[in-house]
């Protein structure tokens, strides 16, 4: 549905030339939710501004549906950026207009009658929840309320597709949590294809069905949701898992985990027990077999479960356990070896946390 091939962006200016985004090639599939992680200065928001030429590509295709976008006329571009909505982080209403009015913004630019605008307008704020604050303008809202009529907005000229730039990187827990959800329903009931980016695994993990990850302008790893969580290819992959982890850990319980693998990394003797962090990643019927328990009486261990929890992720279940292993170098080998026998993928997270 939507390639992007051989994409770069670079940027000149006075001081110099920076590649933003560096030969991309993907290929996102109608009815999709992809996700695009990395870390801050990656390039994200450039390549995802690329889709709709907000950002024209030095070099590189986008093709929606067959047609190259970066060969189209003025004219034909702008009608092709209708099937393209956007959402962003900072919401970008009109302060001077109501919710009714900034989601019917983009059909009074295409010329509808008032009550054409009527007909199209009710039903968005009743998929977004906010028919009865219609009249209110956004500094009268929430955060998340605000994000609801972004969303309102970017549907009503009917896109094929959603482009999310860190949509909820500015809401609490709660409210993102919320929003992902109404994307999920709208993804689900209008059969819209999202492209999202985010600097947060637990987004992609909620809602994705498909990441790729990037790093300084490239795309260094992609693939299922599911296949990327349990066993993440590239350093940084598995640095934003452990991103994961360390803020679901309370702040303390962090500092003295690093502090004690410092000091365990600094007097490492191969035969005394020293520690090692661990994630543990189990899948399907793994989740519910006692392996863990195994490893522990065959190899001499001490297992202490510093965070767990199952999740559902494309309706599979997907558990997932950080856990500070002690034993000797030679028994913590063992047992890892176990364990990968078993199916559970394992990693070693001392450097990342
Ligand atoms: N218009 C521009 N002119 C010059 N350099 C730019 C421009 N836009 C982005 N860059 C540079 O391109 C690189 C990638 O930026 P980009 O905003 O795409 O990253 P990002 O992954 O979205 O990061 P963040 O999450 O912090 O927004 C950065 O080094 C940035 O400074």
């Amino acid at each position: 549905m939507i390639e992007i091939q051989a994409v770069t962006q670079r940027f000149d200016s006075a001081s110099g030339s920076v590649e933003a985004v560096r030969n991309v090639n993907l290929s996102i599939r109608k009815g999709e939710v992809f996700g695009i992680i990395g870390r801050s200065g990656a390039g994200k928001s450039t390549l995802v501004r690329t889709i709709n030429l907000l950002n024209r590509p030095t070099s590189g295709r986008i093709v929606l549906d067959n047609q190259d976008l970066t060969t189209l006329s003025a004219d034909k571009l702008r009608e092709a950026r209708r099937g393209i909505g956007m959402i962003f982080q900072h919401f970008n209403l009109l302060s001077s207009r109501t919710v009714y009015d900034n989601i019917a913004l983009p059909l009074e630019l295409a010329g509808l009658s008032k009550a054409d605008i009527a007909k199209k307008v009710e039903p968005l704020l009743e998929l977004v929840g906010l028919t009865a604050l219609k009249d209110r303008y956004p500094a009268q809202i929430s955060g998340g309320q605000k994000q609801r009529v972004g969303i309102a907005r970017a549907l009503a000229n009917e896109p094929k597709v959603l482009l999310s730039d860190e949509a909820t990187s500015a809401l609490d827990p709660e409210t993102t949590r919320s929003i992902l959800e109404l994307l999920r329903k709208i993804n689900k009931e209008l059969g819209l294809t999202i492209v999202l980016i985010t600097h947060q695994m637990e987004v992609i993990k909620v809602i994705c069905d498909r990441v790729a990850v990037m790093e300084r302008g490239e795309v260094i790893e992609q693939g299922e949701v599911l296949d990327v969580f349990r066993q993440p290819q590239h350093e940084v992959t598995r640095a934003l898992i452990g991103d994961v982890i360390a803020h679901e850990l309370p702040k303390g319980v962090v500092e003295r985990l690093r502090a004690r693998l410092a000091k365990a990394e600094a007097e490492a003797d191969p035969n005394a027990g020293t520690d090692h962090l661990f994630r543990f990643a189990f899948t399907g019927s793994g989740v519910d077999q006692p392996h863990l328990s195994e490893a522990v009486r065959r190899y001499n261990l001490d297992f202490n479960i510093l965070h767990g929890q199952i999740d559902e992720i494309q309706g599979q279940a997907f558990g997932s356990l950080a856990i500070l292993a002690n034993g000797t170098t030679e028994n913590i080998t063992n047992a890892m070896n176990y364990l990968r026998a078993q199916g559970v993928v394992v990693e070693e997270l001392n450097h990342v946390i």
